[in-house]
């Protein structure tokens, strides 16, 4: 099933400025996992707005769950996609991590009884339950982002989009959110859309969409970026060790039976190339 679908959209904040997304068509099935990726400005969060109802296109259309987003229901296509944001630091309104997920829910006209149990559920499966009395202020970086992605999920939105939600945590915060996130998609079967110049989080995309100057250029799985991709500086990206060591063994004949993603990867190519020689 089609959960969010552009057609043709084009999107400018003020009439005097060019488009910042020109011509995007792409459609997500319930259930995917997708990364959009590209240069600084070249409309990534725009579309992520656009997919939470923050913002409505000029011209073209946006379908979340079927139907066409408007003036008139932004509202409840903001029910369906929640957003998580890059700086931990914003994210709290509440002085207790309890009082923060609440204020989404209150505000919601959410009765009480059921508040708590979704306060409870949500911060269970982002393994922050021992944290519900905690002043956020005094959290880490991955365990803020991590009450924000269960701020959201309490809405019990089908979309989850963070906006480069891990750019600003260490590895070991940035470690957090990758199993956060695993977790949830395997609990909840959640729609997936992450904006990242981490290339851990691309690797675990179904699917990656790439965007340059407010246009999207590729719509393809990571395995087939990695092996396709030779500027990734143009992508907003650095490239990758273990694609850096690929491609300097396929120099000296070296020949992958696919294209590494990752380290382990990498590794069972090696020895079972070693193998077969
Ligand atoms: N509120 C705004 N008003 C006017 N122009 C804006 C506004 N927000 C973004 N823009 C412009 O729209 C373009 C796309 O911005 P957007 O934030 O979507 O890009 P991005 O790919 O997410 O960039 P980054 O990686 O830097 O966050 C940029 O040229 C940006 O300057």
């Amino acid at each position: 099933m089609t959960i969010i679908e552009f057609r043709d959209v084009y999107f400018r904040y003020n009439e005097e400025q060019n488009w910042v997304l020109r011509n995007i068509s792409f459609s997500v099935n319930a259930g995917d996992s997708i990364a959009i990726i590209g240069h600084n400005g070249s409309g990534k969060s725009t579309v992520a707005k656009l997919i939470n109802g923050l913002l409505v296109p000029q011209a073209g259309d946006i379908l979340i769950d079927g139907e066409r987003v408007t003036e008139q229901n932004i509202w409840e296509v903001r029910q369906k996609a929640g957003m998580v944001f890059q700086n931990p630091e914003n994210q709290f309104v509440g002085t207790t991590v309890r009082d923060d997920i609440a204020f989404g829910l209150e505000n919601r006209g959410i009765p009480r009884e059921e508040m708590i149990k979704r306060i409870e559920r949500s911060l269970n499966e982002v393994g922050m339950q021992d944290f519900a009395l905690h002043e956020a202020h005094y959290l880490s970086g991955g365990q803020k982002q991590r009450v924000a992605i269960a701020s959201v999920m309490a809405i019990q939105p089908e979309v989850l989009i963070l906006d480069e939600a891990t750019s600003m945590l260490d590895p070991v915060g940035r470690n957090e959110i990758i199993k956060t996130i695993q977790h949830l998609k395997d609990e909840r079967n959640i729609t997936f859309l992450t904006i990242t110049h981490d290339l851990s989080e691309v690797t675990l995309a179904d699917r990656t969409l790439v965007l340059k100057e407010g246009k999207l250029v590729t719509d393809t799985t990571p395995r087939e970026l990695f092996a396709q991709v030779n500027d990734w500086e143009s992508l907003g990206l650095t490239e990758p060790f273990t694609t850096k060591i690929a491609n300097e063994l396929e120099k000296y004949g070296y020949k992958f039976s696919s294209h590494p993603l990752n380290h382990e990867e990498l590794m069972n190519e090696l020895w079972t190339y070693n193998l077969k020689k």
